[in-house]
């Protein structure tokens, strides 16, 4: 189980952004090409370990998008995409989210008081993302139910349970060692 997945984070190329150590993937860049297989295997994943009893799928733009697209055709469940591009609807919600090598804005739209959702990403890093988008969440009183961050690398995942209080469900933990992806463990060992 997951040997393609990990045979594909262990050959990714690893580009420097100042001195941030970046893996190219396809679960995590679309880049190399992504292969349905693959994308399939981590949605049913996602399926089968987290509680779907959920009323909406919540991507964040831009790589949680394919990922809340195989979970929404998987469960029938449908997906809405916190966007880097602002509408200036109604009730929209501003978040600044920071990386390890650069920041931006999300904006959240179509998000109801007590809505139940799962949230879902490629990677937690620094965690910078996942706590300011829990956390804007938590503010509009939306019902996070769960939090996936497909991939862990380093360390952030605890930072973000622990400012955030909500559990991350990662399906593979890595980080980039003397250049090359190290596989720390996986949902499946
Ligand atoms: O835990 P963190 O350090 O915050 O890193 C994780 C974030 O970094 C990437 O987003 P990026 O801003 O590069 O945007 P993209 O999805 O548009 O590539 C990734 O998709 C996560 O959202
Ligand atoms: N593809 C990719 N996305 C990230 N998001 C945060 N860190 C990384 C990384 O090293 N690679």
């Amino acid at each position: 189980m997951l040997e393609e997945v990990k045979k594909s984070l262990e050959a990714s190329p690893i580009v420097k952004k100042g001195d941030y150590n970046y893996f190219v993937n396809p679960i995590s860049d679309g880049v190399p090409t992504m292969k349905p297989s693959m994308l399939r295997e981590l949605a049913n994943v996602v399926k089968e370990h987290v509680d779907m009893d959920i009323d909406k799928i919540v991507a964040i733009e831009a790589m949680g998008i394919h990922l809340a697209t195989a979970l929404s055709l998987a469960t029938d469940i449908p997906f809405v995409i916190i966007r880097k591009r602002q509408y200036g609807l109604e009730g929209e919600k501003e978040i600044s989210q920071k990386t390890g090598y650069g920041s931006s804005k999300l904006y959240i739209n179509d998000l109801k008081e007590g809505e139940k959702i799962l949230l879902i990403d490629d990677v937690v890093s620094t965690g910078g993302t996942l706590i300011s988008t829990l956390n804007a969440l938590k503010e509009l009183n939306i019902d996070i139910k769960a939090a996936v961050a497909v991939i862990e690398k380093g360390e952030g995942k605890k930072l973000v349970e622990k400012e955030t209080g909500i559990p991350i469900f990662s399906v593979v933990k890595l980080d980039v060692i003397d250049g090359k992806v190290v596989i720390e463990k996986t949902i499946a060992d």
